[in-house]
């Protein structure tokens, strides 16, 4: 069903005060030709420069963000660091924008650390997380000297020993609790509950026995606790518990081995908005809530004040990116439903087919065209659940429009697949009417690389 044009009119029930629809559409900025805009450039230009799908960034927007975590701690006058969980979106020109702000990063695996290494971000200010950290991974961050390992597990430990003695060198690293804290989100993306497969377990002794391990270990010189409590969370509380706990536990370990941890890292997992209900606490408000808790609990345990660490990766560059598409096939079921098709899909963005996510859409071509239709936008994979917006209010589409999703920013490109044999999008950075393609599309070529036949 097409539903009548002024059904969808906002200025015409807006004006008379009664409803209230809004979208991300309605927050866009637009150029004199009328179209979508991103980081000053024209959405047209850049599909038809870079073709589609193409991923596409406000830089200033990435900026913007950073400043506002860095300026809390700044304006509180507390020791920190903020290192950026590259695992939201790494390329080599975003290791190198987060370095220039002067953050650290976080990297998960040896190909996150050999792009960060590209891409001039210094070593020591690099740490290294995972559940199964392979030995040569931990090797190729002990060459590097790399700033700290954030040691999960006894595997990991007996593996890092080893290298360290072979070696005859040293390391500093960092001990990741499990605070058995449930944070408010999806379970998938939920990771500091007892049951999470990361890091040592507080309540069975688990990280005790760990901590005891790395002090005993003169090659391992352990800098201080993290814990991560899960992504997407939109209210300081669960911080607010971690700190709580993480503290209590850094008193007992005072008490008991007279460690005085020198960092306090409290993870990343800062929310960002997908869509117009979404309400994520401003990153200030964050930092504020935690370092007034981490202030009132230290002081109260009488401990020596540790560097706050955080390590927020969706909400630096969620809201900076935007995916365009260009529209193809449609169907329409009357009654039923309507799908409009676009040139890419779960491949390019898996977080609705995972994780039940939510986004909208734009009409980069029109954006501030009268929205008269509820469509399913859905892509080119041979899956039903490749949707990439459920209900998407927008104008009547055609063929060879393009289609704006905002806010793909943070785990799109990076959990990006060649499902189907469709080739990866391109990635640019736009910023004061400029662009710059930082990662190329994919070609078949690409992806027959790797086939070697019979
Ligand atoms: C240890 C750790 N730090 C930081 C992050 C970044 O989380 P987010 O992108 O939600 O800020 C993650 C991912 O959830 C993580 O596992
Ligand atoms: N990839 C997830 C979040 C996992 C974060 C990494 N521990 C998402 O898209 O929301």
């Amino acid at each position: 069903m097409v539903f009548p044009a002024f059904l969808f009119n906002y200025n015409f029930f807006e004006k008379r005060g009664c409803l209230k629809l809004t979208s991300l559409s309605d927050e866009v900025t637009t150029n004199e030709a009328g179209h979508l805009t991103i980081g000053g450039v024209d959405t047209l230009k850049l599909v038809s420069k870079y073709g589609s799908p193409l991923i596409a960034y406000d830089v200033s927007k990435i900026k913007s963000q950073i400043s506002h975590f860095k300026q809390a701690f700044i304006d509180a006058d507390v020791p920190y660091r903020v290192t950026y969980a590259s695992k939201a979106f790494s390329a080599v020109a975003m290791y190198q924008l987060v370095a220039g702000e002067g953050l650290g990063c976080d990297v998960v695996s040896g190909g996150e650390l050999v792009a960060a290494l590209k891409g001039g971000m210094p070593a020591k200010r690099i740490e290294f997380h995972g559940n199964n950290k392979l030995p040569i991974e931990l090797e190729m961050a002990v060459d590097a000297q790399i700033g700290c390992i954030v040691v999960d597990n006894f595997q990991e430990i007996a593996y890092l020993d080893k290298i360290l003695k072979e070696k005859d060198t040293t390391i500093s690293v960092v001990v990741r609790v499990a605070p058995g804290i449930e944070a408010e989100t999806h379970k998938y993306i939920s990771t500091g509950q007892e049951n999470s497969k990361f890091g040592f377990d507080v309540h069975s002794g688990q990280a005790k026995k760990a901590l005891k391990e790395l002090l005993d270990n003169p090659r391992m010189n352990v800098l201080g606790v993290h814990c991560h409590i899960g992504s997407q969370i939109f209210a300081a509380r669960g911080f607010v518990m971690a700190v709580d706990k993480m503290v209590s536990l850094l008193q007992q370990w005072h008490e008991e081995f007279g460690f005085s941890a020198k960092l306090l890292n409290l993870g990343g997992g800062f929310g960002a908005r997908y869509v117009d209900s979404d309400a994520p606490s401003p990153a200030e408000d964050f930092v504020k809530q935690i370092i007034a808790e981490v202030k009132e609990k230290i002081a109260a345990a009488n401990l020596e004040f540790p560097e706050i660490w955080i390590e927020p990766g969706r909400s630096l560059v969620a809201e900076a990116g935007s995916t365009l598409y260009t529209v193809g096939s449609r169907k329409d079921v009357e009654g039923v439903c309507h799908f409009v098709a676009v040139d890419g899909g779960m491949g390019d963005n898996i977080r609705p087919a995972l994780y039940q996510a939510k986004y909208d859409a734009i009409l980069a071509n029109k954006p501030h065209a009268l929205k008269e239709q509820i469509v399913t936008v859905v892509g080119k994979y041979c899956e039903s659940g490749d949707i990439l917006v459920k209900d998407a209010l927008l104008p009547i589409t055609h063929p060879g429009d393009i289609l704006a999703v905002p806010s793909t920013g943070a785990y799109g490109y990076t959990m990006a697949s060649n499902y189907n044999r469709n080739p990866r999008p391109a990635v640019v950075f736009c910023e004061d009417g400029q662009d710059k393609l930082i990662i190329r599309r994919e070609t078949y070529d690409d992806l027959l690389s790797y086939d070697l036949g019979l």
